[in-house]
């Protein structure tokens, strides 16, 4: 990526489209080869020997494939010319360019949810497609299938996926007739997760709309992580695409633990390449999650007071006002500290604590995110606090105990919230404790980062604020949801002739200063996996780094059987919570009289 501005997210307002086929799509020059591969007869991408050359943030491919001494390329766009004859000069010159079997002037995308038929994919997936699509940032030639072993006619699906769309509420013209176009472009197939030749169909039928066009597919795996391996075997042997790029989106959880992580990763890389692994966190793609950087690395006012010299402690916040109703079965087996901590949390503060990348590029990012996980402490027991919702009633209404759920043993000691301590020991974040916390069934659903100052040394205005020391220092909260906002808590003096100081915050409300709707994360993911663009999701670097991080610990939990302290459904979470915050004379930022 070259400037500021992310080459994505395009779509119909933007010069640069990455779908316009105009001139606009640039190459530079140590962009040109995107990966080499040299595979003979390999099961893993197709193309014995192939160069790929993408522009970044392009969905369209050129690719030279290279066998016994005859060299063919493949035009993904009409524009890009230049950069094909620059490599056939060098790669060809002797060997007169073989014309491949497609139709060279238009590229097309296969996006296949696998498990159409699931939970992600009606919430999420089909939602986002159809957002983008209202958007115009689906490239001209898209198809959308739904695979699943229900058994689903097309316009059973349709009629599925209909049932999931909604405009945006900023923009609601043509919506009805949008719809129809959209769903017109959707097409189902019903097979088994692990069966070859189904996936064969399916290549067919992908290759029937594809209608000689390059192809370039994308795989969703919205499905329970024991049937992945399955799903991308038979994906990669039986529908990756001939002639243009194969993506997989893959979907959390990546294992349990760093051996189970690395199992998964080694399974992976037998069939498909590390770049063609999108291994998605969700959180990743939220508007003030993407936001970080900018607000760090674009104001002059905040990095320099980016590091423990004058940040006392920094807060990452993730509440649910709902239990695990419904996911019982999934969740029994991972708890609160994989399902939102090792992940989104972790992330989260990566992107906070890194060094100024060199560049906005996705492997320049995801450097400096593994050199902060690499510096962090391994968790300790002693720096952790769990948590396990009980039943509740408030007026006629009794909540369940998170054991209520069938799914849920009686017995279970998986915990359902967690606090943390953790520190990053370099030379910019030493000392500086990193407090996470995350929970189901609390008194509010909120995710936050916080970040508290030192106090003011020598602060001549002290006494204005009698013993509370605390109340005086600054603080930054970057609101990632509900009601994005980012706000700073300064004093200030109250109106009036007498000196009395007050808290107020500079306030930068979303909804007050935009009046555009805030993009759902899946849809900024998957208009970034269609595009190529690595950024937000996780390599696998980064993935062992994080397991490495928590595995001791949830080993520990899970050996030792540590009770979790029970909170009522509703409240704000064990009380331990605050007793660790103490220990590192830490006050939770949620917890204010002027939170
Ligand atoms: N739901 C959510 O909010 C979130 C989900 N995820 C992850 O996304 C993925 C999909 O989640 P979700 O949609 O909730 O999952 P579901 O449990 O709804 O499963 C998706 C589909 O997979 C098929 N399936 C389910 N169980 C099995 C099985 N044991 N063997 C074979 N096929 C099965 C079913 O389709 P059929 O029977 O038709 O083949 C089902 O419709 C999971 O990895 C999950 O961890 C991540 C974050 C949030
Ligand atoms: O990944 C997950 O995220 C959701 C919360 O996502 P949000 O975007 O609604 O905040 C969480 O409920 C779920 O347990 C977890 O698996």
């Amino acid at each position: 990526m070259a400037s500021l501005s992310s080459p994505s997210h395009c779509c119909s307002s933007s010069s640069s489209s990455a779908y316009s086929n105009s001139s606009s799509v640039r190459f530079h020059h140590h962009h040109y080869i995107s990966n080499l591969e040299f595979y003979a007869n390999s099961p893993k991408k197709l193309g014995s020997k192939k160069i790929s050359l993408q522009s970044r943030g392009s969905p369209y491919s050129n690719t030279i494939l290279m066998q016994d001494g005859v060299v063919a390329t493949t035009a993904a766009t009409v524009e890009n010319e230049a950069p094909t004859k620059k490599l056939k000069d060098v790669l060809s010159s002797a060997s007169p360019p073989e014309e491949h079997n497609v139709n060279n002037d238009k590229s097309t995308v296969s996006i296949t949810v696998v498990g159409a038929s699931g939970d992600l994919a009606k919430k999420k997936i089909f939602p986002a497609l159809f957002a983008l699509y209202y958007e115009d940032c689906l490239p001209e030639h898209f198809t959308i299938f739904g695979y699943a072993r229900s058994k689903m006619t097309d316009a059973e699906l349709r009629n599925m996926v209909s049932k999931t769309l909604t405009c945006r509420i900023d923009k609601r013209e043509n919506c009805g007739e949008k719809m129809e176009q959209f769903l017109k472009r959707c097409f189902n197939h019903s097979g088994q997760y692990d069966s070859k030749e189904n996936f064969v169909e399916l290549d067919k039928k992908l290759k029937e709309h594809e209608a000689g066009r390059v192809s370039n597919r994308l795989f969703y795996l919205s499905i329970p992580p024991n049937i992945f391996i399955d799903a991308v075997r038979c994906a990669s042997v039986s529908a990756s695409s001939a002639n243009g790029w194969t993506r997989v989106i893959v979907e959390k959880p990546f294992g349990r633990d760093s051996e189970s992580s690395a199992a998964l990763t080694r399974s992976l890389k037998q069939y498909l390449e590390e770049d063609q692994i999108f291994r998605i966190d969700h959180y990743l793609g939220k508007e003030l999650v993407e936001n970080l950087s900018v607000l760090r690395f674009s104001n002059l006012i905040f990095e320099p007071l980016w590091s423990r010299q004058y940040i006392k402690n920094v807060q990452f916040i993730f509440s649910e006002d709902f239990g695990t109703e419904g996911r019982g079965g999934y969740f029994d087996n991972y708890g609160i500290i994989r399902d939102i901590m090792q992940n989104h949390l972790l992330q989260i503060l990566a992107l906070f604590a890194m060094e100024t990348p060199v560049s906005l590029d996705a492997e320049d990012i995801r450097n400096e995110k593994v050199k902060v996980l690499r510096s962090m402490r391994t968790l300790s027991i002693d720096d952790v606090v769990i948590g396990q919702y009980k039943s509740q009633t408030k007026g006629d209404i009794t909540y369940p105990a998170y054991t209520d759920d069938k799914t849920v043993p009686k017995d279970s000691l998986t915990p359902t919230f967690a606090a943390a301590a953790l520190f990053i020991d370099n030379a910019r974040w030493d000392g500086v404790p990193f407090l996470m916390k995350a929970g189901k069934a609390l008194h509010d659903r909120r995710a936050e980062i916080r970040v508290q100052f030192r106090h003011v040394p020598g602060n001549l205005y002290n006494r204005k604020f009698g013993t509370h020391l605390d109340r005086a220092t600054n603080e930054l909260v970057i609101r990632v949801q509900p009601d994005e906002a980012i706000y700073l808590k300064i004093n200030n003096k109250v109106p009036g002739l007498g000196m009395r100081l007050d808290r107020s915050n500079l306030n930068l409300l979303y909804k007050a200063r935009y009046s555009k709707e805030i993009p759902d994360a899946y849809e900024r993911l998957l208009l970034d996996a269609i595009e190529g663009e690595r950024r937000l999701f996780i390599r696998s670097d980064e993935l062992n780094a994080a397991w490495a991080l928590f595995t001791p610990l949830l080993k520990e939990l899970e050996d030792k059987r540590l009770i979790p302290e029970y909170y009522p459904y509703g409240s704000r979470g064990p009380v331990g919570a605050h007793y660790l915050a103490a220990r590192y004379n830490v006050k939770w930022g949620d917890h204010g009289v002027d939170e």
